[in-house]
């Protein structure tokens, strides 16, 4: 089969040149899938396959540009090239055969290649009958069950290409669930990573993915209950992008750049460990999630109860925020997605989206160095508790020079003598 309309994946849209790849050479698995689905990438990563040599290619092609080069399994050949905007990895071909390789893969939709030079499309498995049904069909059973990972990417990709799982794959996936816990459990926390940010089909095919049995290990006490709230920090997290661009631009960014969970995602988490922040964090551990991860959903998880009361005053309020941080956005949907009202936590948005707000966004009218040398006493804990009651004085307009700082200083330090 030959195409042209894979304009996507033309060799001038490599960040390489082209004459570099020997003549035998595939592009197969996400980049081929998309291309023929006209989906468009926000970041290019292809993979290639070789017949051999597919390391000492990758070392020369990472050489000739300058590129990062990185061996990433020795055993199967495997390399990664790194270019400022792309990732290409070469792996030597399993098999006698390019048709062999492609037998050996998870799903028919990802078990395309396709020849750069001669733009001819291998297909042995009609993956691109698959792509035009949107099906998750299984390559084999036994493929499956080789790499219990591949269960639950049938329930990632499914949601990002908003594709069905074929019923005879999704059979089996239930018979083999519970090998998943034969899987690394950090590439099962990745693909739930996947599944917890996406924004449309995400919750669907997560929920799917607990019937089917492959997530009761890691969130033993998930209920369907969970999944409804889920799905309603999916209403909210719409509803709040609408209401406020800025806040509803945060609940999808990453928590960190190296962390590739968003605000949003965190909300999610946090629906599905254990509501006692002490087991969740046991949960998460296990789970080998980042500190930040872990902080953010303990954090929501602690603040949600002080959500209940109506009527925050502005010290509580003071306190809400110094407690919640930059997990805000992430507190609030989880809130939201608990049932409350969102008549009580707008005026919280209100207070986090003004910069000059002294609740949400304390500002030091003095540092604990100037309260040691104004009232003449050595660094202790008191400092801290004074620095504190100035900041809820400024925040609720009681104090707001340096001057007044000081004299409130003063009379706390009387106070507590
Ligand atoms: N557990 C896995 C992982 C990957 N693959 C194969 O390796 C290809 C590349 O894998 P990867 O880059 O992880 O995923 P993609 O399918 O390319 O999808 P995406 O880039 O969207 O994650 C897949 O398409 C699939 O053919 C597989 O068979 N089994």
């Amino acid at each position: 089969m030959q195409d042209s309309a894979i304009s996507s994946l033309s060799p001038e849209k490599f960040p390489f040149d082209m004459k570099l790849l020997p003549q035998q050479v595939y592009i197969v698995g996400g980049a081929v899938r998309d291309a023929i689905l006209s989906n468009s990438r926000e970041y290019l990563d292809l993979d290639f396959v070789l017949p051999k040599d597919a390391i000492k290619v990758a070392q020369h092609i990472a050489k000739y540009h300058q590129a990062g080069f990185v061996v990433l399994d020795s055993e199967r050949k495997i390399a990664r090239v790194i270019f400022p905007n792309a990732t290409v990895d070469f792996a030597q071909q399993e098999g006698d055969s390019i048709e062999a390789d492609l037998h050996r893969r998870d799903f028919t939709v990802n078990a395309i290649a396709y020849n750069p030079h001669t733009r001819e499309i291998i297909d042995p498995l009609q993956g691109s009958m698959d792509l035009t049904s949107r099906l998750m069909r299984m390559i084999s059973y036994r493929n499956l069950a080789n790499d219990p990972l591949r269960l639950l990417r049938a329930y990632r990709q499914a949601s990002q290409l908003d594709f069905v799982i074929e019923t005879d794959t999704r059979i089996a996936i239930r018979n083999l669930a519970p090998k998943i816990s034969q899987t690394a459990v950090e590439r099962v926390r990745v693909e739930l990573c996947y599944l917890l940010n996406i924004q449309i089909g995400g919750t669907h095919w997560l929920e799917n993915a607990w019937e089917d049995g492959l997530l009761a290990l890691y969130f033993s006490h998930a209920t369907k209950e969970s999944f409804s709230k889920l799905s309603k920090i999916d209403v909210a997290a719409r509803k709040l992008e609408q209401a406020y661009q800025f806040l509803g631009k945060q609940l999808q960014e990453y928590i960190l750049d190296t962390v590739k969970i968003t605000w949003c995602g965190i909300a999610k988490l946090a629906c599905l460990v254990h509501p006692q922040p002490e087991i969740a964090e046991t949960e998460l551990n296990m789970m080998t999630y980042s500190r930040a991860e872990i902080k953010a959903v303990i954090i929501s998880l602690r603040l949600l109860p002080h959500l209940k009361v109506r009527q925050m005053s502005l010290r509580e309020k003071y306190f809400f925020f110094r407690a919640a941080g930059k997990v805000f956005p992430a507190v609030v949907l989880f809130a939201l997605g608990n049932d409350y009202p969102i008549e009580s936590i707008e005026p919280l948005i209100t207070h986090y989206l003004n910069d000059n707000d002294l609740v949400a966004h304390p500002n030091n009218l003095v540092n604990g160095k100037e309260i040691m040398e104004s009232l003449g006493i050595p660094a202790s804990p008191i400092i801290g508790k004074i620095l504190v009651e100035i900041a809820v004085a400024q925040a609720e307009g009681r104090v707001s020079t340096k001057y007044e700082a000081v004299a409130l200083a003063k009379q706390l330090r009387e106070e507590a003598n």
